[in-house]
């Protein structure tokens, strides 16, 4: 496991009292993140729900915000976006975008833990417009070309 990077972070009124996200082991990838507000999910339904914090992410990284499997499996409940992309920019507060993909309504208690968040490294590109590509096996062949 590389050295931590250090991310600032600041609390947001309506988030006072909550834990900060925090691994849950010592070997955990994802740090839980919990909800500042207290909802019903309805089944099909989808909302951004509050962290109660803002962070600044150091140059040349980003935040992930992933799903716990837990939640997905046993109700599910997923991140539509996911992986949800924090920009290193961005200072705006961290919202965790669930969806109800379950057949029953879930009820969210505020501090329950909701999503992960996993920094990484962030690759950037430039794109070297060319006339032609080198040509491979696979060709133009995907989305199932293998077999099933
Ligand atoms: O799960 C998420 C995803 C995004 N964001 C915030 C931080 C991120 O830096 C910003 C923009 O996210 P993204 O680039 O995914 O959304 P967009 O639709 O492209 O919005 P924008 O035009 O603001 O970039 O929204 C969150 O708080 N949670
Ligand atoms: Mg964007």
């Amino acid at each position: 496991m590389s050295t931590p990077i250090t991310i600032r972070l600041m609390r947001l009124p309506h988030g006072e009292g909550l834990p900060l996200p925090a691994y849950a082991t010592a070997g955990a990838a994802g740090m839980d993140v919990v909800a500042a507000e207290e909802l019903v999910l309805l089944p099909g339904a989808r909302h951004a729900v509050a962290t109660g914090f803002a962070i600044a992410i150091p140059p040349g990284y980003e935040v992930q915000v992933r799903p716990r499997s837990g939640l997905a499996l046993k109700h599910g409940i997923t991140c539509l976006n996911t992986p949800g992309t924090i920009d290193e920019d961005y200072r705006g507060e961290v919202k965790v975008i669930l969806a109800n993909l379950g057949d029953q309504p879930f009820a969210i208690a505020r501090g329950e833990r909701i999503a992960q968040l996993v920094p990484a490294p962030v690759q950037r590109a430039v794109f070297d417009t060319v006339a032609t590509l080198d040509e491979t096996a696979r060709g133009a062949g995907g989305f199932g070309s293998t077999g099933r």
